[in-house]
């Protein structure tokens, strides 16, 4: 499901297929399949008790399968558990469990030392340890106790300890619970920087609006079933301008070349123009032909329409 946007087509990083999984008579998974390749971000969202958390438990390797796989850079996390989990970051069950009498920093430090023990680990040192809690704007914090954290502050933390490793698997399970809107815009920079650097993450939330902007696939899981893979880089492809004539500018748009398709939606006229570069070529087309444009942006997917459509009539 790589999409445009991401990294050219590599194998996936993760890998489910045929996922079952049921508790006593209740299936709480069915047939879930789906892969992440590096350098995607793919968000599972879904109604309470869809089966999100089992699903991140299960790809983690934290719950096991009533039938089929998962693979994590190859490797299937149920047989070969410590190899495949040897680049893979994660908090499920936010926030992360931490030693509430040992400091930030000693906590790090003591899930650097367990990260050392995978096959094939670098040693975590403690300047990337300061780095991370840097990165997570946790340095004021780094000396004091966990159990004097916030729930915000915990939640952080448990981010930090995903990436201490320089994971090439994040998976994250709400990872914006309980943060505060910067703190939410934090997270998202930092998993969007993971992910650019060959990251493949999976993480879970209920905040559509939020995920529409920087994830590049969103799975909507209801009743156990993944019923739709919404590649979001491929519906965020138009651009619409907001114009004095949209008519006249739509008219004008479809004569240009690299416009694959117009339409309008007064006071926008709305062209998918293959790519942002293509944006001042337009803008300098439409003014050319005397059309006056007020503003010009990405025409976003409403994301939350489709989820709620999709989630009342699976
Ligand atoms: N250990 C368990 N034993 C029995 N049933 C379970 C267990 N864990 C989860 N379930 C059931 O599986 C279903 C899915 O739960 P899960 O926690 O995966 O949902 P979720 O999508 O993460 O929900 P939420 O958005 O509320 O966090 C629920 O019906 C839940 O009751």
């Amino acid at each position: 499901m790589t999409t445009p946007g991401a990294p050219a087509q590599q194998p996936p990083s993760i890998e489910v297929v045929g996922l079952y999984k049921k508790y006593r008579a209740h299936n709480v998974l069915e047939d879930v399949n789906l892969s992440v390749s590096p350098g995607e971000v793919y968000a599972l969202t879904g109604p309470n008790g869809a089966g999100k958390t089992t699903l991140i438990r299960t790809v983690t390797g934290l719950a096991f399968p009533t039938r089929g796989e998962v693979r994590l850079l190859g490797r299937s996390v149920h047989k070969e558990g410590t190899r495949a989990r040897a680049y893979l970051g994660a908090v499920v069950e936010a926030p992360a469990r931490f030693y509430p009498q040992f400091t930030g920093t000693q906590n790090l430090m003591l899930h650097a030392r367990l990260a050392a023990m995978a096959p094939g680990a670098q040693p975590v040192t403690r300047a990337r340890v300061r780095e991370v809690l840097a990165l997570l704007e946790l340095t004021r914090m780094a000396e004091r106790r966990v159990a004097e954290y916030s729930l915000g502050q915990r939640q952080r933390l448990g981010v930090a300890s995903a990436i201490l490793a320089e994971p090439k698997v994040l998976i994250l399970d709400e990872p914006t619970s309980g943060l505060d809107p910067l703190g939410i815009g934090l997270i998202h920079r930092i998993v969007t920087s993971m992910a650019t650097s060959g990251c493949a993450v999976i993480l879970s939330t209920h905040h559509l609006r939020e995920i529409a902007t920087y994830a590049h696939t969103v799975g909507i899981l209801t009743g156990g079933r993944l019923v739709e893979n919404v590649d979001l880089r491929a519906r965020q492809a138009a651009y619409r301008f907001r114009v004095d004539d949209p008519v006249g500018a739509a008219a004008a748009l479809e004569r240009l070349p690299f416009v694959k398709k117009v339409s309008t939606r007064t006071p926008y006229a709305i062209a998918h123009l293959g790519g942002e570069a293509r944006v001042p070529e337009a803008l300098a087309h439409l003014s050319g032909v005397g059309i006056r444009v007020f503003e010009a942006s990405p025409d976003l997917f409403d994301l939350y329409e489709y989820y709620r459509e999709r989630v009342e009539q699976p």
